[in-house]
């Protein structure tokens, strides 16, 4: 299954304000990185995406059908959301590593959950694949409470990838990861692009410009839709970073470096 997201003049505003202006896009399969400056709209983009904020105007469907006409359960087992990282508190009170992760199986079938014992061994299978894939599984009998911020933030994202949705809409997915963490998830989203929707809002540059499509927000409009190796792309992030930041192309893409001497 691929599922496309568009959204058509899409507007947004929040306590009184106008987050998002105007925003007309569409994302179906590849790798899509958002990146802006604080408060720019990212993270309302990704929750519009997701069904979890009403436009204000314009629309945002989901394979041509208006995102809040499709049912609950329909749209959980198209699109998966990660949320951005909050205090540990927030989280699943005494939950473990695993149970956390099977949360997404949830999140797919309902409470009920699986009907038979193909389902149940589909289950445990999803389950353990989206660990493997963020190297959680010797914890999954830890309480999620008792781990670090990098190990929590990959178990959230083991719970997301145990949804088997092709859409996965992640707000900062690498907050809190180190330096070989960040990099195999760039790698497990290039793996993931061919058949799944991968949304990343990062504030990570050189991360996001291993994506497959960048998308610049300032003040809440799309300021730049481009290849990571497009020069325009590179012209507009120093300007709108302030020129805090340069970017150059390289011959397998982009390098970003911060601009810190006077
Ligand atoms: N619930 C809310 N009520 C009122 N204003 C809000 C609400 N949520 C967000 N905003 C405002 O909307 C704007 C966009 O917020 P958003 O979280 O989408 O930005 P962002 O680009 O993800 O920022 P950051 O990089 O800091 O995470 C900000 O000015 C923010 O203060």
């Amino acid at each position: 299954m691929t599922v496309e997201l568009e959204t058509c003049g899409l507007g947004l505003v929040l306590g009184g304000r106008p987050v998002l202006q105007d925003l007309s896009l569409r994302i179906g399969r590849g790798w899509t990185a958002i990146v802006g400056p604080n408060g720019a709209g990212k993270s309302s983009l990704l929750r519009a995406l997701a069904g979890l904020l009403p436009a204000a105007s314009g629309q945002v469907l989901c394979d041509g059908r208006p995102i809040a006409s499709w049912p609950g359960r329909d749209r959980a087992q198209r699109i998966a959301w990660l949320a951005q990282a909050g205090p540990a508190g927030e989280l699943g009170g005494d939950l473990d590593v695993a149970e956390t992760v099977a949360l997404g199986r949830i999140a797919r079938r309902g409470l009920a959950g699986a009907r038979n014992t193909a389902e149940l061994a589909e289950d445990r299978a999803a389950i353990a694949r989206a660990m493997a894939l963020t190297e959680c599984t010797a914890w999954a009998t830890r309480p999620l409470q008792a781990l670090s911020g990098g190990e929590r933030q990959r178990v959230l994202l083991a719970r997301v990838l145990a949804t088997e949705a092709p859409m996965l809409l992640l707000d900062e997915p690498t907050t809190h990861l180190d330096a070989p963490h960040q990099v195999a998830l760039a790698r497990l989203f290039r793996r993931l692009a061919p058949d799944h929707g991968v949304v990343t809002v990062l504030h990570d540059l050189p991360i996001a410009l291993h994506a497959d499509r960048v998308l610049l927000l300032q003040r809440g409009r799309l300021v730049a839709d481009a290849a990571p190796t497009d020069p325009a792309l590179h012209r507009a992030l120093e300007q709108v970073f302030d020129q805090a930041v340069r970017v150059g192309a390289t011959a397998n893409g982009a390098q970003v470096s911060l601009a810190l001497d006077d």
